[in-house]
């Protein structure tokens, strides 16, 4: 994951993150994970001025970043954290039974518990660690501070522990709430594992234009600027994405021969329904 680039005007990349609200924010913060994600929003919040001396990371292969943060305060593995006021769990789902319970001993009545594992629900959080929790969805553009992440509260967590989720999870993108957990199913189909399509889509750009007798090396090029800068067209435009596009459409022109194909009745929209149905599914299953 790249770092986060923080500006003199405390934004990083371009989204404004409230550095009052992580500079001030108290207590002790351990990090479950520091693997891709977990990573990722160490890195925001240590870019958004969140002391370091105040977080404890459990990661038992950092890799040479992580470590290397020990040397800026972080505490890496300590044998005696005690309980800590926030624990963010950013372990595989898969993981979390095994980790789970080794996890409670960080956890203290008033402990807020974030945990951003897919599939794992509120109720599971709360009986394998204790305190209380928020779920939240984030997904890789948070590594640039880019991200978007939906959370959702279990009833007992106050006011001010919803302020710090918030302000934690604010460091790398924007956040919204939601009350209802069963959305959370369809939330981490679309944004939280949403990038991988956007990715896939720059390769099947590439591979489309080497079939139609463009060099590889000209094709990737092409698919991953058109990629890049049309996301990046999207997030400084207020139009809607279908005025964008209609923006490139000329009648009887050449985008309106490709979109022919890809909005035909067997194109994306079926492929992109069936592709969420499968996300949503599997993040159901997780639960279990
Ligand atoms: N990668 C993604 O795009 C997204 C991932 N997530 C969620 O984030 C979580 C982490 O995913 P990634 O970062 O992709 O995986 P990852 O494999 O990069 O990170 C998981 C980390 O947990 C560490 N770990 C294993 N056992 C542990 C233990 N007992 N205690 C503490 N740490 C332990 C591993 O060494 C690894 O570094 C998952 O629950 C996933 O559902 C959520 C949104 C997006
Ligand atoms: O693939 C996954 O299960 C995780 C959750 C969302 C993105 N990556």
């Amino acid at each position: 994951m790249g770092p986060c680039v923080r500006r003199d005007d405390g934004t990083i990349h371009g989204d404004t993150v409230n550095t009052n609200t992580l500079q001030n924010l108290h207590g002790t913060i351990a990090l479950a994970g520091a693997g891709k994600m977990g990573g990722a929003m160490l890195t925001g919040w240590l870019a958004g001025g969140l002391d370091a001396k105040r977080v404890v990371v459990i990661e038992p292969q950092p890799s040479a970043e992580i470590g290397a943060l020990a040397a800026q305060g972080i505490r890496l593995n300590p044998k005696d954290a005690g309980t800590v006021d926030t624990l963010v769990i950013a372990v595989k789902p898969q993981t979390f039974p095994e980790a789970g319970p080794a996890l409670k001993s960080f956890v203290g009545a008033s402990t807020l518990v974030v945990s951003i594992m897919a599939g794992t629900t509120i109720a599971a959080l709360e009986k394998v660690c204790g305190g209380a929790a928020v779920r939240a969805m984030p997904n890789t553009p948070a590594a640039i501070g880019r991200g978007i992440t939906v959370a959702v509260a279990a009833k007992k967590v106050s006011a001010a522990q919803r302020a710090t989720a918030d302000a934690l999870l604010r460091a790398t993108g924007s956040v919204e709430w939601v009350e209802d957990e069963s959305l959370m199913d369809a939330v981490t189909a679309v944004s939280g594992s949403g990038p991988a399509y956007v990715f896939l889509l720059a390769e099947e750009l590439a591979r489309a234009g080497v079939e139609a007798g463009l060099p590889a090396e000209l094709a990737t090029k092409l698919a991953r600027q058109t990629v890049a800068g049309s996301g990046e067209l999207l997030h400084r435009s207020e139009l809607a994405s279908a005025t964008l596009r209609q923006n490139v459409t000329s009648p009887g022109g050449t985008t309106a021969a490709a979109l022919e194909v890809l909005m035909a009745k067997d194109g994306l929209q079926p492929l992109m329904i069936r592709a969420i149905a499968a996300a949503t599914k599997r993040s159901k299953e997780l639960a279990k």
